[in-house]
């Protein structure tokens, strides 16, 4: 069976097409800022987008005959993690997002694709899987519930990989999986459910490479009514602009621990305290769990770094085994959720159904 795979970025577009479990293609489209500069929206771009998937095949001399398209999910609402086949209801909540993410234009593609072919078009382990308890729900404040928002595909991803290199099923797993990317979230899986998590997009839990995470909510309260920033900015502040890129001017890791390495005492503070807040929520999260965690699994491009690993070990050495499976592979991720899906192995959900 044969699959293509759309996973579009903020910077580029991955393509990938899978022979049953052997990726036979996979590339890379880069977008320079220049070109997408002039799109003021990411719904603007999705002709922009699409056409560059097309280009890239047609270059690659590969035939628009494909058994599914498997597409990132965008920002939909809140929905159990899984395989879903994509909608009318799901391509509408996708152009009517309230967020903008480059993910949201994954579905409509596919769709188009799948549609011209025709062939199924799924999306799975959208970033918006909540799979939440109840008690994690509640912030404080009713008018402002927490939402789960995280690397899913990524993280459920690896879990099976353990799972799998330890012959056991990761629904029989307590996990906590730290995501170290430019963002940043530590998941607790429970029995193969995401139980609790930070929110990753929307201001809390760690400080990551361009993310500022929680922050002590009476002071962004003060700075917003200060007149200093628009509110487009604020957001930009809490993601897109802080944590390392704030303080430091860059979210290059390699960078910043070269700089900590040859003595300069500001990089090294800030990437021990990004540390630290990541050791925080991995501890709390192993709370989460009753304290029965099975392992700690670290991954994401950051994990990639023994120093930083080093760090981070010295605030939860002892708490859990701790197993450092660097970078992702959501492409992989993909292209073997959508193989369960024809094979009959995972059940396919239906987004637009049990609406309110
Ligand atoms: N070998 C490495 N050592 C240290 N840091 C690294 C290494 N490789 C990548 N990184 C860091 O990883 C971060 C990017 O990670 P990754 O590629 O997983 O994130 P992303 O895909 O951009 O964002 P996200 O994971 O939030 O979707 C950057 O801060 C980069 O500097
Ligand atoms: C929140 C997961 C996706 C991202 O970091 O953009």
């Amino acid at each position: 069976m044969k699959i293509l795979v759309i996973n579009p970025g903020s910077t580029s577009t991955k393509l990938a097409v899978y022979e049953e479990v052997e990726p036979v293609w996979k590339q890379s489209v880069f977008h320079p800022a220049k070109e997408l500069a002039q799109f003021h929206h990411i719904n603007e771009q999705y002709e922009y987008r699409r056409t560059h998937v097309l280009d890239a095949l047609r270059r690659a001399n590969i035939p628009m005959a494909f058994d599914a398209v498997v597409a990132r999910g965008g920002i939909l609402k809140p929905i159990p993690g899984g395989v879903y086949r994509i909608d009318e209801r799901m391509k509408h909540d996708l152009w009517h997002s309230s967020m903008e993410h480059a993910s949201n234009l994954a579905a409509l593609i596919a769709d188009e694709f799948a549609k011209e072919i025709g062939c199924p078009a799924f999306i799975a382990d959208p970033v918006v899987t909540d799979e939440l308890r109840d008690v994690a729900r509640l912030s404080g404040i009713p008018e402002i519930p927490r939402l789960s928002v995280f690397h899913a595909l990524n993280s459920r991803a690896v879990s099976r990989r353990y799972a799998a290199s330890i012959r056991r099923k990761y629904e029989e797993l307590n996990l906590v999986v730290a995501h170290l990317g430019g963002g940043i979230s530590v998941s607790a899986h429970h029995h193969g459910r995401v139980v609790d998590v930070n929110n990753a997009l929307n201001g809390e839990g760690p400080f990551s490479p361009e993310r500022a995470g929680t922050v002590p909510a009476r002071q962004l309260v003060d700075l917003c009514f200060s007149g200093k920033y628009t509110q487009a900015e604020i957001r930009k502040l809490l993601n897109g602009k802080g944590g390392l890129l704030a303080y430091l001017g860059t979210t290059d890791v390699q960078t910043i621990v070269r700089w900590a390495h040859a003595g300069n005492a500001k990089h090294k503070l800030v990437l021990e305290a990004m540390v630290y807040t990541v050791a925080k929520q991995i501890g709390a999260m192993h709370v989460a769990l009753h304290g029965q965690t099975d392992a700690i699994i670290l991954t994401g491009g950051i994990a990639n770094n023994a120093y930083v690993i080093s760090l981070l070990r010295e605030w939860i050495e002892g708490l859990a085994r701790i197993v450092v499976l660097p970078g992702e592979d959501e492409m992989e991720a993909l292209a073997m959720n959508a193989l369960g899906v024809l094979k009959g192995e995972l059940p396919l959900q239906e987004y637009g159904v049990n609406e309110e």
